[in-house]
């Protein structure tokens, strides 16, 4: 049964809906980052929200850890270079909370053009201050959205239900979706010039980092007010502290910090700062949304394999995991196999899909074609870290779909270009789910693969057959499968034969001493 670790406060349906779809849960929240690593090799599963930070040193202590779950949007607290490294899943929930955030962000834009937390704090002070409280009407006002996703899509239907005038600075937002959002797309500085309040909804990135920085407020409309419900190190405070004691800035709403728990930011104690402890996610509505959905995803790649808002992987959905799960074993096994026949190293790999699998998602398969290939190489690849594993490695990778007709209803090809020249191997399903490998080379042969494989290339001479028996047969070798191939009579045939055990070293010179035989090889599936 795979089980799940809970590491930070998470309705507690989660909870019902892992032990419901029989996965064992356990609610550890408020650990320290060493008791997580202390605890994280007996788990399958980690879901957390943003209090958890998913180190790589996490990470690294997790050998079994399968799939890491963000109840949330931002994966910023994960270390998802590390995990897929670890060939580790990171999910989130991309939807969940996007209405609860952008209704946080409207909710500190009213906080700042009224100043309702100053007004509150004064007039509970016995104060009576109507003058000093003086606000601005936000109708017919600008509203700068940087970064116009999920959230600030939300953000500008809200701000045009409230008659402001919207613009958006996206590089990724098309003329036809700001039309269709009712915004003007607009350049950076456009943006700056323009807005009587700005917010901000793009991720962290290395692009985003610092996005607002002195030089940005320099360029704003003096007395315009901020907004950010999206994460700390977009702005750089110090420049906003400079800004919004010079005037510059009239007010700002902060949301998330460079460093969370913020406790003793230099902009606290600002009169014209109004701030929350990370909290545009937290609505009931929200949090039950992303518990609910990260729970029933993380169950549902634990126990059926279906991948669904992955960061790091190709989704595949419920329906069609299991179609796919018998063409991933057999390109596995024909990764596996080429990666056990090369002997020099890997440059490029084609995967082609002919007929009924040209019409699959392919991309997992791909995926795993390159796990078999390079696990003979590599510990701890699968089909998630074995595309990265792949690129580092300068390995270009190809994908074919062809729906004409083969031999074959559906035939998988995996060519593998090494410094030596190509190996191809070919192989299709029997009875839809079997996997058989049809083609080694040039050579036609139909073999399934088993546990302890011997491979042989021979010249096709009579006694070959007869010879090799007698060899397994005197050491105790029990020969369950054969399966023989040849281009012509006579001419260069393979042999792939499944034995009941491993094959001991002297065995094998055994057989590569028998006349026919050009090569042989041990081979573990
Ligand atoms: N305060 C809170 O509790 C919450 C904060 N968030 C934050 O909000 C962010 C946005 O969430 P969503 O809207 O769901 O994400 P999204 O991915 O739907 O939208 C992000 C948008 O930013 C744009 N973008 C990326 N790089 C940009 C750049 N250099 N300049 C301008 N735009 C750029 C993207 O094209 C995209 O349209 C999340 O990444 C997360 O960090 C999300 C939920 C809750
Ligand atoms: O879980 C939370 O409270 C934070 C939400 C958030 O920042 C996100 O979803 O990106």
């Amino acid at each position: 049964m795979p089980k799940v670790l809970i590491a930070d406060s998470l309705s507690p349906r989660a909870v019902d809906i892992f032990r419901t779809r029989g996965i064992e849960v356990d609610v550890k929240t408020g650990l320290k980052p060493d008791d997580i690593k202390a605890i994280i090799g007996g788990y399958d599963g980690l879901a957390v929200r943003s209090a958890t930070k998913v180190t790589a040193e996490i990470i690294a202590a997790a050998p079994g850890l399968k799939v890491i779950g963000r109840a949330g949007i931002g994966v910023d607290t994960v270390d998802v270079a590390a995990a897929t490294q670890a060939g580790i899943v990171v999910m989130n929930t991309p939807f969940g909370n996007s209405i609860t955030t952008a209704e946080h962000a409207i909710a500190m834009m009213f906080a700042l053009a009224r100043q309702i937390p100053q007004a509150d704090r004064s007039t509970q002070a016995g104060k009576w201050e109507k003058s000093k409280f003086m606000g601005v009407e936000v109708t017919g006002k600008t509203l700068g959205i940087i970064g116009c996703g999920n959230i600030g899509a939300i953000v500008a239907d809200r701000a045009l239900g409230l008659r402001m005038k919207v613009v958006a600075f996206d590089p990724f937002l098309t003329v036809e979706r700001a039309k269709a959002l009712g915004v003007e797309k607009v350049e950076l500085d456009d943006l700056l010039a323009r807005a009587d309040f700005i917010t901000l909804h793009t991720p962290l990135t290395n692009d985003t980092r610092d996005i607002l920085n002195a030089a940005a407020f320099a360029k704003m409309k003096p007395g315009v007010r901020i907004i950010n419900c999206a994460r700390g190190g977009l702005i750089v405070e110090a420049d906003l502290k400079a800004a919004l004691e010079a005037g510059q800035v009239a007010a700002a709403a902060l949301d998330v910090f460079p460093v969370e728990p913020a406790k003793d930011n230099i902009l606290f104690g600002l009169e014209n700062i109004v701030v929350t402890p990370h909290l545009g996610a937290a609505t009931t509505e929200a949090q039950e949304n992303v518990a609910l959905q990260i729970a029933e995803q993380m169950s549902d790649f634990l126990l059926d394999g279906a991948v669904t808002n992955a960061v790091n992987v190709p989704s595949v959905s419920a329906e069609e995991a299991p179609r796919l799960t018998p063409y991933i074993r057999l390109a596995e096994q024909l990764g596996s196999l080429a990666g056990q026949l090369l002997t020099s190293g890997v440059t490029a790999v084609t995967v082609e899909f002919h007929g009924e699998a040209s019409a699959l998602n392919t991309r997992p398969i791909t995926a795993a074609a390159l796990t078999g290939l390079l696990k003979p190489a590599l510990d701890r690849v699968n089909i998630v870290s074995a595309p990265v594993v792949a690129k580092e490695r300068n390995i270009q990778i190809a994908e074919l779909t062809r729906d004409t007709a083969s031999d074959y209803h559906t035939l998988l090809s995996l060519t593998v270009e090494t410094e030596t020249g190509p190996l191809v191997l070919q192989g299709t399903l029997v009875g839809a789910t079997l996997p058989r490998i049809v083609k080694l080379g040039a050579v036609p042969l139909e073999a399934e693969l088993g546990q302890h494989m011997l491979f042989i290339r021979n010249r096709d001479k009579p006694g070959f057959i007869g010879a090799l028996g007698g060899v397994l047969g005197d050491a105790g070798v029990n020969i369950a499968t054969f399966h023989l191939g040849r281009t012509a009579p006579g001419a260069d045939a393979v042999l792939l034969t499944e034995v009941d055990q491993p094959i001991p070293a002297a065995l094998l010179d055994a057989v590569r001493r028998l006349p026919q035989v050009v090569e042989a090889r041990a081979l573990a599936f």
